[in-house]
């Protein structure tokens, strides 16, 4: 069975650039994701990148307008299970603070390449460019 998770590929702008959020977890192999995690029972994609986000980087869903048009979902494998990510893109309203929960020991604000080059992941990579390019079609 593949285990679900959603998450929320958060952006900003600033002085006309885009910035993508990313926060690196505080276990290994440390590395950084979009604030995002498992869908709990009873609960559907929608909700549980909704409250992941909320969870890990304290951002409530007034502060954000999130683009239900634009979504993407990986598929890979973790801990030797299948697993899928249901992203959708967000934007930060305001350019208010992050906080992180234990799971996070760092965040960054990226601009695409960066973006690109600390998630590491190909998938994650077509990602980011595809929702680049929503926002500057
Ligand atoms: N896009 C990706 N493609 C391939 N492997 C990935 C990708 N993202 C993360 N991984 C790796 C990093 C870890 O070794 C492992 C699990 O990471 P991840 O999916 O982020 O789950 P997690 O258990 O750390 O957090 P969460 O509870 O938020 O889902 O998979
Ligand atoms: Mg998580």
């Amino acid at each position: 069975m593949v285990v679900k998770a959603a998450g929320l590929v958060i952006y900003r702008k600033l002085a006309g650039k885009i910035e993508f959020l990313l926060l690196q977890a505080s276990y290994p192999p440390y590395h950084w994701t979009p604030p995002k995690g498992h869908v709990d029972p009873g609960e559907d994609e929608w909700q549980a990148a909704i409250r992941e986000t909320k969870e890990e980087a304290n951002l409530n869903r007034e502060q954000l307008t999130i683009h239900e048009d634009c979504h993407e979902t990986l598929y890979y494998e973790a801990e030797g299970k299948p697993k899928s990510v249901k992203y959708w893109l967000a934007l930060l309203n305001n350019p208010d603070d992050v906080t992180l929960s234990h799971e996070h020991q760092n965040w960054k604000w990226c601009e695409l390449e960066d973006a690109i080059k600390i998630a590491d992941y190909a998938e994650m990579a077509q990602l980011f460019r595809k929702f680049y390019k929503y926002l500057n079609a």
